[in-house]
């Protein structure tokens, strides 16, 4: 699914009274029941106690006002306090005027706050998507006043004081912090990035039927990567294994992994591998972890003890379709020149991931060996490695796009969205896994499912990396159903990868 920027969701109003034959006030009462609706399931009257809501000027504000009467009819104790502009959208003037005459209501003067108690459920309907500048003045003053009241906050659309799609030009202008954010058709790209959070809070997305045309053909850099039973219009999917297919059709992998008290990383990222469904895997592992790869995964072949060596000599590399590097494999000298032998003398498609990674970082001048669609998998210090350090999560998304456009590859930059960007500048953030895969060896467990999709015959690359993010997310969420998220740990992941892929299908 694409994400739009504020300027397209306007468009996509536009384009949905148009298509639908509505009119604006209509979206405004959609989003309004939706508003509602999702009250009524997280705060439901008993439970809320009396509801404030703030209302801004434009359609938010108007939002909020046809919101406030909607609650009003569902027995809710509803207040309003109405921030005063020197002009009021026609929606907001619409619904001001057919507010129940019975709700409180407190139109602010110039400077004047609301009163609002601790444990207030108050809802932010101040500004939305029309938000242009840093709040300033008394909207600025009563956002300040809400964040230190101790109200519970749900943020409608955004919260107030947060660009949909860019930077807060000024970082010390007040946002609202709000507990929930509920947002209308599809999430805003602020909702992705971590440093939002604390202004975003769980960020819920109601379907209000906004016209799904316009949102599959938008031109915009930002994707969601979705499971296919949470979306509409899937655009990623496993195809289904028909009866004829061989094991070539799923290719034969190579997995470069593994060192002295590292092994582990290759007996995940090799298990990993073999739950994705590759058709053969050999793995090369130093003698050292000969025997343990032999006896903890039977199913892969291992380079023989000669040649598992392969520290010295590098294996032929014809007889497969993906090669992975990287889980464990330590950075000595004699990997650094197994890495740039396999960058020079091959084309196979790699997958380049942990200590592989931080060699590149270490000798940038290989990054122009990189073949077409090569998989980078660097969390966010690997990619400071590799690129620069930086704590704004919007600049390292231009850095992301840029590398994956100059050294023409598919960069699946590691983190809560975990982000895949693809060498044409399009990110893809996925939608999948909790908190508990942040444990050790998760990571090996990506770069196997990468490896084992990467060598199949019938993915491409971008289809690939996105199916095998989605599927690792997933894994995790499905083993945390099972261990809760503290008590996940990496081999989990590898045991959900099969239910897993089942559901991509
Ligand atoms: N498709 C949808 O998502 C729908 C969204 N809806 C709601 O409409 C708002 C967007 O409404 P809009 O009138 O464009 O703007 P806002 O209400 O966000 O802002 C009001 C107004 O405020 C002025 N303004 C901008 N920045 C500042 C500032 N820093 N200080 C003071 N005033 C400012 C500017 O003139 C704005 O126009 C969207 O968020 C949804 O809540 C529809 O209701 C349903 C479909
Ligand atoms: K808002």
């Amino acid at each position: 699914m694409n994400i739009l920027t504020a300027a397209q969701t306007r468009q996509l109003d536009q384009a949905t009274i148009k298509e639908q034959h509505t009119t604006s006030t209509a979206l405004m009462e959609r989003a309004a029941t939706a508003l509602a609706s999702w009250l009524l399931r997280h705060y439901p009257p008993q439970v809320a106690g009396e509801v404030l809501l703030l209302c801004g000027p434009g359609n938010n504000g108007g939002d909020g006002l046809a919101l406030a009467r909607l609650l009003f009819g569902a027995d809710y104790a509803v207040r309003l306090a109405l921030l005063p502009a020197d002009k009021y959208s026609d929606d907001y003037q619409y619904n001001h005027h057919v507010l129940p005459k019975t709700i409180p209501v407190s139109e602010l003067s110039a400077g004047a706050l609301p009163s609002i108690q601790p444990g207030t459920l108050v809802v932010d309907a101040l500004f939305g998507t029309g938000l242009t500048r840093p709040l300033t003045g008394q909207a600025a003053a009563v956002v300040a006043h809400l964040n230190e009241s101790g109200a519970r906050v749900v943020a409608v659309d955004m919260p107030s004081g947060l660009l949909a799609d860019a930077p807060q030009p000024d970082p010390a202008a007040p946002v609202v912090r709000a507990t929930h954010t509920v947002s209308f058709g599809l999430p805003k790209l602020a909702f992705l990035l971590p440093q939002n959070a604390e202004f975003v809070g769980e960020w819920h997305v109601e379907d209000i039927g906004l016209s799904a045309n316009f949102i599959a053909q938008a031109d915009t850099p930002w994707h969601l990567t979705q499971l296919p039973a949470a979306t509409p219009r899937p655009d990623v999917a496993l195809p289904r294994r028909t009866k004829f297919a061989y094991k070539n059709t799923f290719g034969h992998a190579l997995l470069l992994a593994g060192s002295r008290g590292k092994v582990g990383a290759a007996v995940l990222a090799a298990g990993a591998c073999l739950r994705g469904g590759v058709g053969l895997l050999t793995v090369a592992v130093p003698g050292c972890g000969y025997d343990i790869i032999q006896t903890t995964r039977p199913e892969a072949m291992c380079l023989a003890d000669a040649q598992a060596d392969f520290i010295s000599a590098l294996p032929a590399t014809k007889p497969y379709q993906a090669i992975g590097i990287g889980p464990g494999l330590g950075q000595d000298v004699a990997s650094r020149a197994v890495l740039e032998k396999l960058l020079r003398e091959t084309q196979v498609p790699l997958v380049i991931d942990a200590d592989a990674l931080n060699m590149l970082g270490e000798h940038r001048d290989l990054l122009d060996l990189l073949p077409e669609n090569t998989v980078l998998t660097p969390h966010i210090g690997e990619f400071a490695r590799l690129t620069e350090k930086t704590k704004d999560d919007y600049h390292r998304l231009d850095l992301l796009r840029a590398f994956a456009q100059q050294h023409r590859c598919l960069v699946v930059l590691k983190g809560a969205y975990t982000a895949v960007a693809a060498p044409d500048g399009h990110v893809y953030f996925n939608t999948t896994g909790n908190p508990g895969m942040g444990t050790g060896g998760s990571g090996d467990v990506l770069t196997g499912l990468l490896l084992a999709l990467r060598a199949d015959q019938r993915l491409a690359p971008l289809l690939a990396v996105r199916l095998a993010v989605l599927a690792h997310g997933h894994a995790g969420d499905l083993a945390a159903a099972d261990t809760g998220e503290a008590g996940l740990v990496a081999g989990d992941l590898v045991q959900h990868i099969g239910p897993a892929l089942r559901q991509l299908e």
